[in-house]
């Protein structure tokens, strides 16, 4: 891809884009520019690891980019827009991949009519394995979509959706990959408080958590079904699986997810 990104914001979800751009080579390294608040050392040390342009100064970065990558927290959008709005002209791509903040909001913040797409990807992007959602603003041409569809399947897959869809799309993509931690964590525990090694419960948890999800996206047969052909009458899985129906366990995870979803919500409004 013949473009230039700049990202606007250096944390974990820049960094993992920026790694997993670096790798799939979509753009010469010395396209992708980054800037925050005030870390010098951290996008010094981007710079570095990916041989990047680590850039200060907001009027060069922005001037000199065809794409800018929204990526800071939610709270500090407003603010970080101002710092660069001056520079920003319409025939740049805007991407956000901030959660809960609209394209509207976004919009009016810029103060142009500029395009703006939102962006939520997982952390996964890093490897090359991001399940990211991509939704536009009104007003982005089809070529914007596409392009930011381009940029984002170097990282993983991508879907296009209503921007409606994506506080649910946050709370289960972009949060996601947590929740699978959260229970790793917890079948690690299981696993060493009976005496395995946590090396070993990690390598053996991994491949299942990898050759399940692989399972999911090839085979024709839907989540129950599989599970169905683990579950043996009487056996391990029905009495482990009952254990978690005693539980509440779906109830539990349709809450979470609803709290995410919840919290996106708020986050816009914010
Ligand atoms: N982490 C994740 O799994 C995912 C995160 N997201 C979204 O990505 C966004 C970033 O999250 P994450 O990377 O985890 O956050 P981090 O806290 O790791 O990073 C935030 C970055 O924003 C920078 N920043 C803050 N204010 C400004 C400003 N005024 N101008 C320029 N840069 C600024 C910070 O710079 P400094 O350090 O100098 O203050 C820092 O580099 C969030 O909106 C989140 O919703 C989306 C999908 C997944
Ligand atoms: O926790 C958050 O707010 C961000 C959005 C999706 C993942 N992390």
């Amino acid at each position: 891809m013949d473009k230039k990104i700049a990202f606007i914001g250096a944390g974990s979800m820049a960094e993992a884009i920026i790694s997993g751009m670096v790798r799939a080579e979509i753009v010469d390294n010395n396209h992708i520019s980054v800037t925050n608040r005030s870390n010098q050392e951290r996008i010094s040390r981007l710079e570095k690891r990916y041989q990047i342009n680590s850039v200060m100064d907001k009027e060069k970065i922005t001037t000199d980019t065809d794409i800018i990558i929204l990526a800071t927290k939610p709270y500090d959008i407003e603010q970080a827009i101002d710092s660069i709005k001056d520079y920003i002209t319409a025939n740049q791509l805007i991407i956000s991949v901030t959660a809960g903040i609209s394209t509207t909001a976004i919009k009016q913040f810029i103060g142009i009519n500029v395009p703006v797409i939102r962006a939520m990807p997982n952390t996964s992007a890093s490897i090359g394995e991001s399940a990211t959602a991509i939704s536009a603003g009104k007003g982005v041409s089809k070529d914007h979509v596409q392009e930011a569809v381009t940029l984002f399947n170097t990282i993983g897959t991508t879907v296009v959706v209503d921007e409606e869809d994506m506080h649910m799309v946050t709370a289960i993509s972009g949060s996601g990959p947590a929740y699978i931690y959260y229970l790793v964590e917890a079948m690690e525990k299981a696993a060493v408080d009976s005496g395995l090694h946590k090396d070993t419960a990690k390598a053996l948890i991994a491949q299942t958590i990898l050759g399940a999800g692989e399972m999911l996206s090839q085979s024709e047969d839907t989540a129950d079904v599989l599970r169905k052909k683990i579950t043996s009458p009487a056996g391990t899985t029905q009495a482990g699986l009952e254990s978690l129906k005693k539980n509440g366990f779906q109830q539990i995870i349709i809450e979470c997810v609803q709290a995410a979803r919840d919290r996106s919500i708020a986050l816009g409004k914010e």
